[in-house]
């Protein structure tokens, strides 16, 4: 089947997307906008971005390495890797456009989840637990075409072909056999606690600080507790939270959002509550964030969603909410203007980026804006 023109199912309810948390609001979306939207998140971006670290080397480099790799591995030309034409740290680097469509099909299929399917469209193997079925009897490298499961309904293990809507990635040679990826038996798996997985990641984190000679206080909280109530005495950072309000120059909210930007999207099925719980959240950490940030001080709230809401919504809110708050416009500017829809004045749907199907960079949906908190 071709690739879908939403990822949603056709009960979804699309005034989630362009409408704002309880207030009625009047977007000026264009129907027709809206649609090219959802059919631009189906698709994976046209490109990559990398920031180079440099702490350790410079683009140039890292160019010259990618480009050695790309013509040794694959051959010259076959992908673009270029340096970004305005940030200096930045490459980019373009995807295969070479179309599925063009391939020669094979008989043995595989067929793996969407979610599988989303990292395969960007340049990822095939990996183990994302395959839901293959032909039995195929043996280790065997060329094989690979298939996204786009209604959910294949079954793990699945050993004969799969009638169900599937959509055609691209072809692959097998690395695995069956056994080796379904077993033969059920097999315990230890899964980690969300807390041992996050200890882990913030070792891992300190120990990349400290090899760039970076000193980083690392901290478990819920984020929206994290501001001392007024009349508690002054605390230092490095004896973790709650912080004494104005502690910090500059905060980055990157927020827990409905992530409705990800692309590709070959099938979303998140509930309308779900997407809904994030701005009671996101006002949380918001008002948190004010509060953590020194007069003069900086605050960037980013998503990685679409929504009105949770965008616009939010700066629109911020700016009713605190008044020492003044939205500033980046002088870099890469995404296009706020969504109409909200209080935001034009000059202020100017001042924040959005990105979607009409900017120039082909990156996946998100936003940002930045603010600078003045004395009130
Ligand atoms: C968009 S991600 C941020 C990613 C981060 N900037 C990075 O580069 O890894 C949002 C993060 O907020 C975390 N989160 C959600 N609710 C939170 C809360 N109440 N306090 C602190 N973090 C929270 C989520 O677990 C998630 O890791």
């Amino acid at each position: 089947m071709p690739f879908p023109n939403s990822p949603f199912e056709d009960a979804f309810n699309s005034r989630m997307i362009t409408s704002l948390h309880e207030e009625i609001s009047d977007t000026t979306i264009l129907n027709e906008d809206y649609e090219k939207t959802l059919k631009w998140l189906c698709c994976a971006p046209k490109i990559t971005s990398y920031r180079v670290n440099t702490l350790k080397t410079n683009a140039e480099e890292v160019l010259k390495a990618i480009r050695a790799h790309i013509s040794k591995v694959l051959g010259e030309h076959y992908i673009k890797a270029e340096a970004h034409p305005l940030l200096f740290n930045t490459i980019i680097i373009g995807n295969n456009e070479m179309e599925s469509k063009s391939l020669e099909k094979y008989f043995k299929e595989i067929i793996v989840d969407v979610e599988c399917g989303a990292a395969i469209l960007r340049g990822a193997h095939v990996y183990a637990p994302g395959v839901m079925a293959m032909f039995s009897g195929t043996q280790i490298n065997e060329k094989v075409s690979i298939y996204a499961d786009v209604n959910k309904r294949c079954k793990k293990g699945l050993q004969k072909l799969y009638e169900d809507d599937k959509i055609f990635l691209g072809n692959g040679i097998t690395r695995m056999v069956r056994h080796q990826l379904f077993g033969d038996q059920i097999v315990p798996r230890v899964f980690s606690s969300p807390s041992t997985k996050l200890r882990k990641k913030v070792g891992q984190l300190k120990a990349r600080c400290a090899e760039f000679g970076a000193r980083a206080h690392c901290f478990e909280a819920d984020s929206s507790k994290i501001l001392r109530p007024q009349g508690h005495s002054q605390t230092r950072i490095a004896d973790g939270p709650p912080f004494s309000a104005e502690t910090f120059n500059r905060v980055l909210l990157d927020a827990p959002c409905s992530a409705l930007g990800k692309r590709p999207q070959l099938a979303n099925r998140v509930s309308e509550k779900v997407v809904k719980s994030y701005v009671p959240l996101q006002r949380r950490l918001f008002e948190t964030a004010v509060g953590l940030l020194k007069v003069n001080g900086t605050l960037v709230y980013s998503t990685c969603t679409i929504t009105l809401a949770e965008n616009e919504g939010m700066v629109a809110w911020a700016l009713r909410t605190f008044k020492c708050l003044k939205l500033v416009k980046p002088s870099l500017r890469l995404g296009g203007p706020g969504w109409g829809g909200t209080s935001l004045t034009e000059q202020e749907r100017n001042c924040v980026q959005r990105f979607g199907p009409d900017q120039d960079v082909d990156s996946v949906g998100f936003f940002f804006a930045c603010f600078v908190k003045q004395r009130s």
